[in-house]
């Protein structure tokens, strides 16, 4: 009996990107992720974690490569078109939560919908959501400044969920929290992937959470930075051509 390939919800390959000009360049060959894979992305401070997750967050553009997820290239989109992907298919859950201070924890929930309408949730489900993560009404309804750092968290994690984005990227997002809370937390991104066949990105420091997830990627062996002159040199030539293009 024949099994069906698993659709990969991710894929990079030959990814070139430099933060700036003369700055070391980022090479990643290969990565993929399959629908509802869970991977656990390990690697040590300064490695590339956040870099990566930006680029296929969409925040930021590789020079050189292919970037895909769900089968659209991210590095061949304007800027309004990766925002408005990363609306409607993304859940992104950063180090910096980027929730608007002057909003309480719901209203930012609701805010997905503002973007994207396929995601958009009802205050009932927004609260449902919040709720699951331990935030009950009164917090949902307070302004999220008045929150303590692992509550916004879980406000952040709430909004990436609300409309079952495909693909959840998670940096970091339970250094706040302590274990019991972190517990909860990680049953509730798992179930609710589970539920919906979301993938799940999920980059941590702690490694004692790796053997929940479906696999681990080691950074070390999937990026590689180099500083050297003429590769540099070439990969910014293809900046250029690409920027131009
Ligand atoms: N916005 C930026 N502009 C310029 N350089 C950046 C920027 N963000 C990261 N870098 C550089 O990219 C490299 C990788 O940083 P990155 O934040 O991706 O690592 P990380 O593995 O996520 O680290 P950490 O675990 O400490 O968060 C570092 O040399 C860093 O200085």
């Amino acid at each position: 009996m024949s099994s069906k390939p698993a659709e990969m919800i991710l894929n990079i390959n030959q990814l070139r990107f430099a933060w700036q000009k003369d700055a070391p360049v980022m090479s990643v060959d290969n990565l993929q992720v399959a629908r509802g894979e869970r991977v656990f992305l390990q690697g040590v401070s300064g490695s590339g974690k956040s870099t990566l997750l930006s680029l296929i967050g969409g925040v930021a553009v590789a020079q050189a490569g292919e970037l895909s997820v769900l089968g659209q290239d991210l590095t061949g989109m304007s800027a309004k078109q990766r925002d408005r992907f990363r609306a409607e298919h993304l859940g992104l859950i950063f180090q910096q939560f980027n929730l608007i201070p002057y909003l309480s924890g719901l209203e930012n929930v609701l805010l997905t919908g503002r973007f994207s309408k396929a995601r958009s949730v009802t205050e009932t489900q927004a609260k449902q959501l919040l709720s699951e993560l331990g935030i009950d009404e009164a917090l949902a309804k307070s302004p999220v400044t008045a929150l303590s750092i692992g509550q916004q968290q879980r406000v952040a994690a709430a909004r990436a969920l609300a409309g079952n984005p495909e693909l959840i990227i998670a940096d970091e997002p339970t250094s706040a929290l302590d274990a019991d809370t972190r517990d909860s937390y990680l049953a509730l991104l798992f179930e609710q992937c589970q539920t919906h066949g979301s993938s799940l990105l999920f980059v941590s420091h702690d490694q004692s959470l790796a053997s929940r997830f479906d696999r681990t990627v080691k950074v070390a062996e999937i990026i590689q930075w180099s500083d050297d002159r003429d590769t540099q040199s070439r990969e910014l030539k293809a900046t250029a051509e690409v920027t131009q293009a």
